[in-house]
């Protein structure tokens, strides 16, 4: 899938992960002592004649710090490792298993769920979404859960859009000596309504008057201070720019122009921008009905990852601290904790339940080597595998789980291979987030600018970059590379059959790309 096999010797304690279908007297080309196995790539291949014996995994074991393996007994029937497959392959392939009776399906089936059936569980697994009130200045980005009904016109009182004179009736005008141009600039909203009822201008009159200000009744246009002579008291259009204030009747904002008394401003399900929250003060709220964000905590996991600095030979340098937090920020979530674990399964047991959270999410190690504990975890948590894995690449280990216990916490379990983790969140973490928070689920269809080959049994995900409604793969899409999913606008969704040049095809937006 990847290429994993030359890992060099790391500076710490290196991650190794058991190479269970390496052919005896055949090791992966570049892998070394430390190499991760290049042979999880051969899922169907015979286990080798002879396993490791058991005393040298034990060792193993203790060179990384981790914990003696979990006994099989503890773990229940429908996640034991072993052999799954017919031919005897490990992989976690349950080709030639058949179902037990009485143990619930889920648990037991792990074949990868289609796309389509993947997703609609992602979404049927999803709370029916919640409320609370924010006020204005924290109401940024969250997803209203009430329309936007407006309680009084927009604007509500008519006003000047223009510094100058209201003038009733034909010039020229008397200026009325009651109102002095100063007297007429409110100096606060207050300001504004105190002088709301100006005495009404009769024909010939005018009266000086500011941007914002209450027109007063009868007033006709406002002629901009730059388009009108004042001689005396006797003010006068100047010109071609006067004569079209006054006769076009300019520069006045009606009452309820924008909006009348009940007017349905936004609906619910959007997110609030800031013209939005802007929208919302000027009808008088001071705070918005918006979902919850569901409370999230991030478990990293992998003995080589490191989270500062410039990796040496064998660490890899983490890419989910910051990134997936702020995915989850855009589709909807809030991440109130994060953990480090290594390979160690009951530190990853332990992180799962730590947090009074509704989702947690784990990158790496969903895996079925001795390195990866995700699933081995879950399964003595008593967990249900929502969906077991994804019948998509890249991010096929991708899995939805949940918890036991009244609230049913779910679990996202990432892939570790970051490409693969990103998709595996667009995948299945978005139409979840979606439901959970009451949003549209978006997508949309592009032309294919050139072939997209398609790939037996499982949905391709293509990041790819999109001008003028045809769409190119983004170059470096292996499953360990971040480049072409930076430099994409959209994810391909390539079914098995591929996609003909110009074809139509799905694209996914990125969450992060609002
Ligand atoms: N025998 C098989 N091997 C593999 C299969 C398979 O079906 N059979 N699937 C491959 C696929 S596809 C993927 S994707 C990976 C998933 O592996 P895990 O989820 O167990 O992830 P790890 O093994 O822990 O790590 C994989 C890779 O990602 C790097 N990683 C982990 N965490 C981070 C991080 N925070 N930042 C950056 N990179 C990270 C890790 O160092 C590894 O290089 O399994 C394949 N194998
Ligand atoms: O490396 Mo895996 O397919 O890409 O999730």
């Amino acid at each position: 899938m990847t290429g994993r096999a030359a890992r060099p010797a790391p500076r710490r304690a290196p991650r190794r992960k058991e190479h269970r279908h390496e052919r005896p007297g055949r090791p992966a080309p570049g892998a070394g002592r430390l190499g991760r196995p290049r042979a999880r790539r051969a899922r169907h291949r015979r286990r080798p004649a002879r396993p490791r014996p058991r005393a040298r995994r034990r060792r193993r074991g203790r060179a990384r710090g981790g914990p003696a393996r979990r006994p099989r007994d503890d773990v229940p029937r429908g996640l034991r490792r072993r052999p799954r497959c017919g031919r005897g392959c490990r992989s976690g392939c349950r080709r030639g298993r058949r179902a037990g009776a009485g143990t619930p399906a889920r648990r037991l089936v792990s074949r990868p769920v289609a796309w389509g059936e993947a997703r609609a569980l992602a979404r049927s697994a999803a709370p029916a979404p919640s409320t609370e009130r924010v006020p204005l200045a924290e109401a940024l980005g969250r997803v209203l859960a009430e329309p936007l009904v407006t309680a009084i016109p927009l604007p509500h009182f008519a006003s000047a859009a223009m510094d100058g004179w209201a003038v009733c009736g034909a010039p020229p005008w008397r200026l009325r000596a009651d109102v002095a141009d100063d007297a007429a600039r409110p100096a606060s909203a207050a300001g504004v309504l105190a002088a709301a009822s100006p005495a009404r201008l009769e024909p010939g009159e005018a009266v000086a008057i500011v941007t914002g200000a209450p027109v007063p009744p009868g007033a006709e246009a406002v002629l901009r201070v730059e388009a009108g002579r004042v001689d005396g008291d006797i003010l006068e259009p100047i010109g071609e720019t006067g004569r079209h204030d006054v006769e076009g009747r300019r520069h006045i904002r009606p009452a309820g122009a924008e909006a009348a008394i009940g007017d349905r401003l936004l609906d619910a399900g959007v997110i609030l921008t800031p013209p939005r929250i802007a929208l919302a003060a000027a009808t008088g709220a001071d705070d918005l009905a918006v979902r919850r964000r569901p409370r999230v905590a991030l478990i990293l996991t992998g003995d080589e990852v490191v989270e500062s600095g410039v990796p040496a030979s064998g660490e890899v340098r983490d890419s989910f601290r910051v990134a997936i937090p702020a995915a989850l920020r855009a589709l909807g979530a809030e991440v109130v904790a994060i953990h480090r674990v290594g390979d160690d399964d009951s530190a990853t047991r332990v992180a799962l339940t730590a947090d009074d959270v509704d989702l947690v999410v784990t990158t790496g190690g969903t895996g079925r080597s001795s390195a990866d504990h995700v699933r081995t975890a879950l399964a003595a948590e008593g967990a249900d595998l929502v969906v077991p894995g994804l019948a998509a690449r890249p991010g096929g280990p991708t899995l939805l789980a949940r918890l036991p216990g009244a609230g049913g916490r779910l679990v996202l379990g990432l892939p570790g291979n970051p490409l693969a983790a990103l998709l595996g969140l667009v995948a299945l973490g978005a139409p979840l987030l979606s439901a959970w928070t009451g949003t549209a689920a978006a997508s949309r269809t592009v032309a294919a600018a050139r072939a997209l080959p398609g790939r037996a049994h499982s949905t391709g995900l293509v990041p790819a970059t999109v001008v003028g409604g045809a769409a190119t793969p983004a170059a470096h899409l292996g499953s360990g590379m971040l480049r072409g999913l930076a430099a994409a606008d959209v994810v391909l969704v390539v079914p098995p059959a591929g996609v003909a040049e110009g074809g139509s095809v799905e694209a996914l937006p990125l969450p992060w790309s609002g």
